[in-house]
């Protein structure tokens, strides 16, 4: 210790100050990272005291996959070898959510990404949601970070001074001050490499973090329920293509580019300015505004040079968003083309948005060349030149001015060797000091280019987050009432009008016109008409996901839309029928596996849990069930959540005939008031009304009571024609008998 005391002491004042405000930080960081309560270190801790979890433990939390806490956070079980780990997630409140949308207003089409006011605007808004307060752990990280970053200059500072000092007692053949330096040299290498690797560690931890906040933001905005159901209408209102290319990708790119950038910027600018201090020094006042002059050259000459980086990062992500949406789709919908063998022809349409995305890369690179080709000339070639020539003025005009690492000799008392070592001193450090500069000028610059190419992927988050926000709430059509009204209500395609500032709303025809119809209870409602009348698109409106264009519409809170096409949850068998509620809601409303027995009984797929391995097994059941299991599945969450009106859009078209019949008995039984959408006449006797959508464009409805004349017609034509081949019944018969006497059958 004693010994250590001596090499600080012998150390100048500020080399001092420096190595001593290391140790603390190192001493405090190491406390913070081991004692706190909540460190990593304590959670290891508190991990391996814990009761370990039995297979039964980690099953459960597999199937239950998340707590509902008493403050409204879920606590997130994600099971892993044999462990279970619990994260708290506080998603974000509808408040905070509404009270941030006027920080994104919409872009005008014509905006481009670039250093501008616009994109400074777009990063603060993006930011308040990546550090939500200013003691926030994000906070807290890129303060520490800030200090290393800060640290790591001072220390290039002093291994430069000291480098300078080696080589001053090696020229002076100073043995002991030789010996002394080098000690010094090696201490100083442990806070510098320490210092490198948090860096390091913490940039990629703010960039995680960064991507946590923004991506549960995001989550929290993409997936809202009604009133807003952002997930539905960004494509189709918002007009914004391939959003798992901006919530996956981007936010994850723009994360990183920033964390990337901070270091990159921070780091060189501090070391600019501290080494244009310390050359200024040596350099004297003439010396420095010639330094400046240099530097404000050097930004004009490559300013001038600099491509559009932003607005070429912007098309990079949208073109790699087609890319991925076109190996998406080829994913989900494999089946389909395997069976039109359709590869060949997915192929060239991949290739294409491949070829595109690779193109658009490689004039990049070949913009990148001249770029790079002028930044490196001007940097290391124009700078270094520039270099020598100041740190020749006070050499050669004789001017020996010490950089600090010890005071000065005096010139005049020691011999000419003196003054040689005190210039060469004074000439090893200013190098070194140039050789940073000119390094750390050439990372501003290449700041500067990803500074760029952040505000392309600024504008991209930022689009996705302001076209979420201005997505309008849709009108309330839920109303403390038991039956469905609607009211001179006119339907149609809603517009794309919230994409753009500056698009003006255009109005799709309405496909339904002036429909009134009015269901109480039991009174059930059979929709028809030919195909692409907007049989689904009444369908939508009644589930609230199209506003009406004009009329009014009133509906309970209990209405289920079961769609054509069944959709299958990621989970258990179990979690298909329960769908849209969570084993949690499952289990909490005390309902019994024998009651889903039962469910399963009436649509038909009783057999299903002993035939896929218990209710709990999870499996792609997408691609395990077939069309009309998977239809009838549909029907047997219509039988769980037994809702007070059920609205079934051709959901049965692929279940035969007998079990269709059973199921729309049953629902009946059960008091579900069912709306249907089919083309099948054979279903107009479950119902009491048949709403017709005429096909010849004018949007006009007819309403008719089933069992009214109009609709015994239709029905009376069917019958009539059954009939008809019942009477020839007895003329096939005698023919049947006939050829088997030909064939010689003898009937037993
Ligand atoms: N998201 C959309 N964007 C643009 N047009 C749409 C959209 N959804 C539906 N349409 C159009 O609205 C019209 C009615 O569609 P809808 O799905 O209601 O027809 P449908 O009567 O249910 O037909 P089908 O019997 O074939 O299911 C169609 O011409 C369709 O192209």
């Amino acid at each position: 210790m004693s010994e250590f005391s001596k090499r600080l002491q012998s150390l100048s004042p500020r080399s001092r100050t420096t190595v001593l405000a290391l140790l603390v930080s190192l001493l405090i960081l190491r406390s913070r990272l081991l004692d706190a309560p909540g460190s990593l270190y304590a959670k290891l801790i508190e991990a391996t005291k814990g009761k370990k979890p039995g297979p039964e433990d980690i099953e459960d939390a597999r199937q239950r996959v998340y707590i509902d806490e008493a403050d409204g956070s879920k606590t997130l079980l994600v099971p892993y070898g044999n462990k279970v780990s619990k994260i708290n997630i506080k998603p974000t409140p509808p408040s905070v959510l509404a009270s941030s949308a006027k920080f994104f207003p919409l872009l005008s089409a014509s905006h481009k990404p670039t250093l501008s006011i616009a994109f400074l605007r777009q990063l603060s808004a993006v930011l308040k949601i990546a550090f939500p307060s200013l003691t926030c752990r994000e906070s807290f990280i890129l303060v520490l970070h800030s200090f290393f970053l800060v640290m790591r200059t001072v220390l290039s500072v002093g291994v430069a001074k000291l480098d300078g000092r080696i080589v001053k007692d090696l020229v002076s053949a100073n043995g002991k001050g030789f010996l002394k330096g080098l000690g010094l040299w090696f201490l100083l290498a442990i806070p510098s490499t320490y210092t490198n690797s948090m860096i390091r560690h913490l940039q990629s931890s703010l960039s995680l973090r960064m991507r946590t906040r923004l991506t549960r933001y995001t989550h929290d905005l993409y997936l809202s329920s009604y009133p807003h159901l952002r997930y539905y209408r960004v494509g189709l209102e918002g007009g914004l293509e391939g959003v798992d290319q901006y919530i996956t990708a981007d936010i994850a790119a723009f994360s990183d580019s920033l964390s990337t950038l901070y270091g990159n910027l921070i780091k060189p600018s501090t070391d600019l300015i501290l080494f244009t201090l310390s050359l200024s020094r040596s350099l004297g006042p003439s010396g420095t505004v010639l330094l400046f002059a240099n530097y404000y050259i050097t930004a004009s000459i490559l300013r001038a040079a600099t491509p559009a980086f932003g607005r070429l990062a912007e098309v990079e992500r949208r073109l790699e968003g087609e890319f991925r949406a076109g190996v998406g789709r080829v994913g989900r919908e494999a089946e389909e083309i395997a069976f039109y063998d359709g590869g060949k022809r997915e192929l060239d349409i991949l290739w294409s948005a491949y070829t595109r995305l690779i193109k658009h890369v490689n004039s990049i690179f070949k913009i990148r060349i001249a770029y790079e080709w002028t930044e490196d000339y001007v940097i290391k070639y124009l700078w270094s030149a520039a270099g020598y020539g100041l740190i020749s003025i006070p050499m050669l005009m004789g001017r020996t001015r010490s950089l600090g690492v010890q005071t000065a000799p005096e010139v005049d008392s020691d011999g000419p060797d003196d003054a040689v070592a005190d210039r060469t001193e004074n000439y090893i450090s200013s190098r070194r000091l140039l050789i940073s500069l000119a390094d750390a000028g050439g990372r501003v610059m290449y700041a500067y280019k990803d500074l760029l190419e952040l505000s392309g992927l600024t504008t991209r988050l930022y689009t996705l987050l302001s076209t979420l926000h201005s997505l309008p709430p849709l009108p309330d059509i839920t109303s403390p009432t038991d039956e469905i009204a609607l009211e001179h209500v006119d339907v149609g395609v809603p517009p794309l009008s919230f994409a753009l500032a500056d698009d003006a709303a255009t109005v799709n025809p309405p496909l339904v016109r002036d429909l009134t119809v009015r269901l109480r209870p039991g009174e059930h409602l059979m929709i028809t008409g030919s195909n692409g009348v907007g049989k689904t698109a009444v369908a939508r409106v009644l589930a609230g996901l199209w506003a009406p264009q004009g009329g009014v519409v009133r509906r309970p809170d209990e209405v289920l839309v079961v769609p054509q096409r069944a959709y299958m949850v990621a989970g258990s068998l179990l979690d298909q029928i329960i769908y849209p509620h969570s084993y949690a809601q499952f289990a909490k409303s005390g309902r019994t596996e024998k009651e889903l027995i039962e469910i399963l009984e009436a649509v038909h797929l009783a057999y299903l849990p002993a035939r896929e391995g218990g209710w709990r097994t999870r499996k792609e059941w997408r691609d395990v069930l077939s069309g009309g299991e998977k239809q009838r599945m549909g029907m047997a969450r219509v039988f769980y959540h037994k809702p007070k009106f059920a609205v079934l859009d051709e959901c049965t078209s692929a279940v035969s005939s007998d079990v269709e019949g059973r199921m729309y008995e049953h629902a009946k039984t059960l008091g579900i008031t069912l709306i249907t959408i089919s083309l099948r006449p054979s279903l107009t006797r479950y119902h009491t009304q048949l709403l017709t959508l005429s096909g010849d464009g004018s949007g006009r409805t007819t309403l008719a009571r089933v069992g009214a004349a109009a609709v015994r017609m239709g029905i009376g034509r069917e019958i009539i024609n059954l009939e008809d081949k019942l009477r020839e019944e007895g003329s096939w018969r005698r023919r049947l008998e006939e050829l088997d006497g030909l064939l010689g059958i003898q009937k037993r």
